[in-house]
């Protein structure tokens, strides 16, 4: 069965905490996600492998370790992942990274691709696949597949808000998959957001409501 990492550090929880207040502005929102996915990104990342190395400091030979060339890509869900991307990249730079676009149709919530494009050794990398919402989980679960019809064989997902379902549902279709997280909400309303949530992160990222 897959892992749910509920990261509830001090510093996610406060920014978590920023992200939920209906006042807070698109910028200070955008700065809050791009922080919060550095901190899932620490967490995600702590099985990388290292390689020794040796060197001289100013002072002696020393062995010291590198990350090993890891092929790793970062696979984030159109729009609201989009937000998550940077705060990866401050830390794996050297990540590529795919887009899908996927929106969840607002009557019957299933989701519906528009777009993709992935790198084209995709298969042959580890994914972490980045959406703040895991909803009911329909969008997540759909790209996951969709990575894994190409091929790829490890992936991890970092969210930052779920709820119980979503969590079942992805431990459900995918238990070779971890989640990382910054909360587990409660429920979901009847229009399928999280309560109490944040809102639609797209929209309040992008200023678009
Ligand atoms: O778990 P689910 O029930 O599938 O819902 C979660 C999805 O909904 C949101 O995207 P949205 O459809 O609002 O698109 P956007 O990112 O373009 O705003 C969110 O970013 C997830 O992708
Ligand atoms: O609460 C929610 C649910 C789905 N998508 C969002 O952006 N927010
Ligand atoms: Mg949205």
């Amino acid at each position: 069965m897959a892992q749910v990492h509920v990261m509830d550090h001090p510093l996610i929880v406060h920014k978590l905490s920023l992200m939920r207040d209906k006042y807070t502005g698109s910028k200070e929102f955008r700065e809050a996600v791009e922080e919060i996915s550095s901190l899932l990104c620490y967490e995600a990342t702590r099985d990388l492998p290292l390689k020794e190395v040796e060197i001289e400091t100013p002072i002696a030979h020393a062995k010291v370790r590198y990350i090993s060339g890891k092929k790793l890509a970062v696979v984030c869900i159109l729009r609201a992942g989009l937000g998550m991307v940077d705060g990866i990249l401050d830390l794996i730079p050297s990540a590529k990274i795919g887009h899908i676009g996927l929106y969840r149709d607002p009557d019957t919530l299933q989701p519906v691709e528009y777009y993709c494009k992935l790198p084209n050794d995709i298969e042959s990398r580890d994914v972490i696949v980045v959406d703040p919402m895991l909803a009911t989980g329909g969008t997540a679960n759909a790209a996951i597949q969709f990575l894994k019809n190409y091929g790829v064989k490890n992936i991890k997902l970092l969210s930052i808000l779920a709820v119980p379902e979503s969590i079942s549902v992805i431990q459900e279709q995918h238990p070779d998959v971890d989640i990382y997280c910054a909360a587990i909400d409660e429920k979901l309303n009847d229009k399928g957001y999280i309560v109490p949530g944040v809102g639609d992160a797209g929209d309040r990222l992008f200023g678009t409501k």
